[in-house]
């Protein structure tokens, strides 16, 4: 059989398991005698099968025997009773634990949500005790155990209500312990001590009635810490009640006893839930309101990415991937202040592919595409970096060239001028011979308007068209 690191842990339970219940023996039968508030091992064998699952059975088996032997053996038992009572009280512990451990489902979503909490209320705390106390009541007292002062049915109360105490104080720190970490904690649990401990101090010390403030401090822990904050709150009313009672102090007291426990444990299961009702509602607005945060976020990402292709969709030609006409326009005018506010030059060139209605005729226009695509990468190559290329319109392009006159851009236009007659564009079709006619002319001072400009430089290229094509127009 392979262990596992959990089943490890689950083992580590039994020496716990064994020693909490012989302390919850030894208060028990401290004065004023026989009474049981709270059964801690009842939630240690819920944890033991939580970590281990079936394979923790045995070990709880193993506890409550070792735990109820010991027990009676202390309490004046013979060898034999004390054998007989580990024997025949184990099964219906360990039965418990078995019926707690199903109740929980998947016990990540035990105290997941507020339907979560009902089913652990009834399921795992109150039913498992319900069906098999009776068992062991009436085990014990054949076995010889004295009926309390108020009878069996009190004593058989007081048994119930301590073992589904047990699970409702130990299963959510179990809970707790795995999902947050030891230093935080260790603060957590003294902040929240110190609030517990104010209205229970206030309640002995000035008057009994402050004792309600019990609530709203719980109320006060649950919403600021949630389900993690009301479980070490339960945990730590628990613990501070038992220590109160031992020092027989506290207004329970003033009841019959026996009963006066069944009421403590039943005031703790009630005051328990309120705050673990509100930490988990607010935990899930909490929850809601990340998911709805993230999914807007998700939503904003694929808008920008969106807004992003429509606005490269807006400002670029599709079929070569220059810029297009509008984002010539704005390109133009910021460098037409820029020229304007710093007293420089820019240059403008009109390219137009010569007879490209030829091409298109001849070859059909997926070809004429090929020649448009070829004609614009051979441009984007031979200019600077800082100069940008468009296309202005069906086989015409626009060239600015920032800080350089029209003595400047002639040089790599006559490159561009050169290339394209010289060399034949590769197509589908084969190789192609193609030449443009250029206009080229500069920025011309801050009283240049753009309609000017562009007025100027479209004549020229006609004047280069009318002079033969080919050619570049200044
Ligand atoms: N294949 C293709 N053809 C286009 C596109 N846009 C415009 N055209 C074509 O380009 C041709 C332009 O013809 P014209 O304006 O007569 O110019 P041209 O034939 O180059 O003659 P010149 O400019 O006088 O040398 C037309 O046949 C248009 O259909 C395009 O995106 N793809």
């Amino acid at each position: 059989m392979t262990t596992t690191p959990r089943y490890h842990h689950a083992l580590l339970l039994v020496p716990l398991y064994v020693s909490l219940a012989w302390l919850g023996m030894w208060l028990a039968a401290k004065p004023p005698s026989s009474l049981t508030v709270v059964w801690l091992p009842s939630g240690i064998g819920l944890i033991m099968l939580l970590l281990a699952g079936r394979r923790g059975l045995p070990l709880v088996l193993l506890s409550s025997a070792i735990a109820n032997a010991g027990g009676w053996l202390y309490f004046g038992g013979s060898w034999g009773t004390a054998l007989l009572a580990g024997l025949l009280l184990a099964p219906f512990d360990s039965l418990q634990s078995w019926l707690a451990w199903r109740g929980c489902g998947a016990p990540r979503r035990l105290l997941h949500d507020v339907g979560g909490l009902q089913r652990f209320f009834w399921r795992v705390c109150l039913l498992p005790p319900l069906l098999t106390t009776w068992a062991m009541y009436l085990i014990n007292h054949a076995l010889g155990a004295p009926a309390t002062a108020q009878g069996h049915l009190a004593g058989l109360a007081m048994m119930t209500s301590g073992d589904c105490l047990g699970l409702f104080v130990v299963t959510p720190l179990y809970l707790v312990l795995r999902e947050v970490p030891w230093p935080r904690l260790a603060g957590l649990t003294l902040k929240i001590a110190a609030l517990v401990a104010l209205p229970l101090l206030l309640a002995q010390g000035v008057h009994p009635w402050l004792i309600w403030l019990l609530g709203l401090t719980l109320i006060y822990v649950a919403i600021r810490y949630r389900i993690v904050g009301s479980s070490i709150a339960v945990a730590l009313l628990t613990l501070a009640s038992l220590l109160l009672l031992l020092s027989e102090l506290g207004p329970q007291l003033a009841y019959e006893h026996s009963l006066s426990y069944v009421a403590l444990s039943l005031m703790i299961l009630s005051v328990g839930l309120a705050p673990h009702c509100i930490g988990l509602v607010i935990q899930q607005l909490d929850d809601v309101n990340h998911t709805l945060e993230q999914r807007v976020a998700e939503r904003t990402r694929a808008l920008r990415e969106v807004q992003k292709q429509l606005e490269t969709m807006a400002y670029s030609d599709s079929l070569t991937g220059l810029g297009n006409r509008h984002a010539f326009y704005i390109r133009l005018q910021e460098e037409q202040e820029r020229a304007t506010r710093r007293g420089r030059r820019f240059a403008l060139a009109l390219l137009d592919i010569d007879h490209f209605k030829r091409i298109n005729d001849s070859y059909g226009h997926q070809t004429g595409d090929e020649v448009l695509r070829a004609v614009a990468v051979l441009m984007q190559d031979s200019v600077r970096v800082i100069d940008r290329v468009y296309r202005w319109g069906g086989e015409e392009f626009m060239i600015i060239f920032p800080d350089a006159g029209a003595d400047d851009a002639m040089v790599p236009l006559q490159r561009i001028c050169q290339l394209i007659g010289m060399q034949p564009v590769t197509t589908a079709k084969g190789e192609l011979y193609t030449s443009v006619s250029i206009g080229v002319t500069e920025f011309a001072g801050r009283h240049d308007a753009i309609d000017a400009l562009l007025g100027r430089v479209d004549a020229l290229l006609y004047q280069a068209k009318r002079d033969g094509r080919n050619r570049i127009a200044r």
